[in-house]
């Protein structure tokens, strides 16, 4: 993956109380400002300074801060729900948004265990009975959790672990998901019931563990809690919204419901009067402020989960857990990562070298429209998902011709950023065997240009500044594809081939790429006069012509790649110098 260079540190915002521990990890590599209590307009004035954003679920992510969130590379919410993130928002601007889908899972589930002994059992009022210096044993007898239904509305991670705990209370568990795991469901004891109506109507207690989606919204109003038993109780650890906090209170009241226990309210904290705050102050609830999440040990665990994602995210390299990119497997995830580094620097190649010798050549980049095949060798091949890898060719494409500044592309808006500039990639797969080659799976970049018709916008448009580029270059014939190989070995990118020209080389760095007479005398030329103009030479490789090896690996023709990585700016006298007379046919330099 590409080093992350962090000569001015990226700046890292944290407007909420967010576990040392994952923060440890930032601290020092990247300026952390922690300031909490920010006003929406506060945040707004400041966010335009940072690369990265973390929250839990108190900031509210919305459409207009993310707007003028021009830095922004990635939100992190500390926490599973991303109800308080536009994350709509988020995709079109191309900034990811994770989160720590697992780290808190069993302190939501306890808590959730928490609040319905604490309902079952009378404990909030019993405490504040004794704490006012009384003795009430019989106006508090509680019932007990054995050999009572469970109602579970949502059986995803919390919903499942509230599910095991509540086993070994020796409750009955039932459960209302679309999308359960049946398997899963089974496992856990849980009869799957068809309908939330059947859910109500059964249930001595009902947990809520969706998420707050539209679908979500409201799903407990005056309907369903009327047709609940009277000796029901209701927990809410999810997300305030899903209950109708007024026609709870009026059942309550009512004797229609027994008791509620509520973690979590429409907004929080409530506003004063509010059904919420009447809720909280009812003698039938229990209510903690939003505490579901909050032990020593899940915050500990979502911190560092973000904050390794933000240092991914920072360095360029892939989240484990995006919210709006496509899921990758861990083993995946493992497999695509130096992958991801060469396809991005093929498409930044491709640019460099071609699109700029193409304009050098005289030949209007915008009456050419060019279709990229990138076809994936070997292991690759069967790989789920190759998203990132678009993406990097997408990022690799563009990012050449693109201000710093400008376009933030990754794996969140690749798709969106190709078709806008009407740039066309097929990906293909080919499981040729690749056991005969030191490397498991290869990647082929073809570059196919034609006349576009209409002359429309089709090629990313290529005025690289400073960039120099070779005066001798021949036109391009709009017939003539081309073609750029590579490959992974110990996690290293390598380019094998440049068009008709085959030998490998590390893509990295400042590179000159010169086509030259396979002559004598060619590598003293170059060497001495990059010398005399003070550019330190690092590496150098030789790539004959690709078609022309003989079956002992000489080439016949008589042209070859000399590629220099070099050390320093190169400048366009430099270029100019050594395409004279004797020396290259062409040159380019390009920055990887
Ligand atoms: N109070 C707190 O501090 C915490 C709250 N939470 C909240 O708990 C909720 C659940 O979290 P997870 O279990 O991690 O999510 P999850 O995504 O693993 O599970 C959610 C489940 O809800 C189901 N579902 C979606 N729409 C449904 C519908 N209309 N009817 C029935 N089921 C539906 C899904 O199929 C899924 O199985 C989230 O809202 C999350 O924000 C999570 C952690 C802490
Ligand atoms: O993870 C979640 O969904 C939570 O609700 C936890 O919220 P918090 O991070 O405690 O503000």
């Amino acid at each position: 993956m590409p080093v992350p260079v962090h000569s001015q540190k990226s700046k890292i915002l944290i407007p909420e109380k967010v576990s040392p521990d994952g923060l440890a990890l930032l601290k020092g590599q990247f300026e952390v400002d922690e300031k909490k209590g920010l006003s929406p307009d506060e945040l707004k004035d400041i966010i335009g300074e940072y690369e990265a954003l973390i929250v839990r679920s108190e900031t509210k992510v919305t459409a207009e801060l993310l707007e003028a969130a021009k830095k922004l590379k990635v939100v992190a919410r500390a926490g599973v729900g991303v109800d308080n993130v536009d994350v709509a928002s988020a995709t079109k601007h191309g900034i990811i948004v994770v989160n720590s889908p697992s780290g808190n899972i069993n302190a939501a589930a306890e808590h959730t265990i928490a609040l319905l002994m604490a309902v079952a059992r009378n404990v909030g009022d019993a405490d504040a009975s004794i704490k006012a210096g009384k003795w009430e044993r019989s106006r508090l007898v509680g019932i007990e959790a054995k050999g009572k239904t469970l109602g579970i509305i949502g059986l995803g991670k919390v919903g499942l672990t509230v599910a095991r705990i509540a086993n070994g209370l020796g409750m009955r568990l039932i459960a209302y998901d679309p999308y359960a795991n049946p398997n899963l469901a089974a496992s856990a004891s849980v009869t799957l019931r068809q309908s939330l109506t059947e859910i109500l109507k059964e249930a001595d207690f009902l947990t809520l563990h969706t998420p707050l989606i539209a679908s979500t919204k409201g799903m407990i109003g005056a309907a369903e809690l009327a047709s609940m038993k009277p000796t029901a109780r209701i927990l809410n650890v999810a997300r305030g919204g899903m209950i109708d906090e007024t026609a709870l209170l009026e059942a309550l009241d009512a004797g229609t419901i027994a008791g509620a226990g509520i973690d979590v309210f429409t907004s929080e904290p409530p506003q004063p009067d509010s059904p919420a705050t009447r809720l909280i102050a009812h003698p039938k609830v229990v209510a903690t402020p939003h505490l579901g999440a909050s032990t020593k040990e899940a915050q500990e665990n979502v911190s560092i989960d973000v904050c390794e994602q933000v240092v991914s995210i920072l360095s360029g390299e892939l989240p484990r857990s995006a919210v709006n990119a496509p899921i990758i497997l861990p083993e995946e995830y493992r497999t695509l990562q130096p992958f991801v580094s060469l396809i991005e620097k093929m498409g930044s190649l491709y640019t460099q070298h071609y699109v700029t010798r193409r304009a050098a050549s005289g030949t209007s980049t915008k009456s050419f429209r060019t279709t990229f095949d990138l076809t994936y060798e070997g292991q690759l091949a069967s790989l789920n998902t190759t998203k990132p890898l678009f993406a990097a060719l997408v990022k690799g494409l563009l990012t050449p011709i693109t201000s710093s500044d400008g376009l933030n592309i990754n794996i969140v808006n690749a798709e969106i950023l190709a078709k806008d500039r009407g740039i066309l990639i097929n990906e293909n797969r080919s499981r040729e065997n690749t056991e005969d080659k030191p490397y498991s799976s290869f990647v082929t970049l073809r570059a196919r240009a034609s006349r576009s018709p209409s002359h429309q916008r089709s090629e990313p448009s290529i005025s690289r500044s400073g960039s120099p580029a070779s005066t001798r270059a021949p036109r391009i014939d709009e017939a003539e594809d081309q073609i750029i190989q590579g490959f992974v070995s110990a996690n290293k990118p390598y380019i094998s081939r440049l068009d008709r020209f085959k030998g490998e080389f590390v893509p990295s760095g400042t590179l000159l790429i010169c086509r030259n007479f396979d002559s004598c005398g060619k590598i003293g030329f170059v060497g001495s006069l990059l010398g005399k103009a003070g550019v330190n030479i690092k590496f150098m490789s030789v790539a004959p012509l690709h078609e022309d090896l003989d079956g002992q690996g000489r080439a016949q023709g008589n042209e070859a790649l000399m590629i220099l990585g070099v050390e320093g700016p190169v400048e366009d006298g430099v270029v100019g110098g050594l395409i004279a007379s004797e020396g290259a046919l062409e040159v380019s330099v390009v920055n990887l």
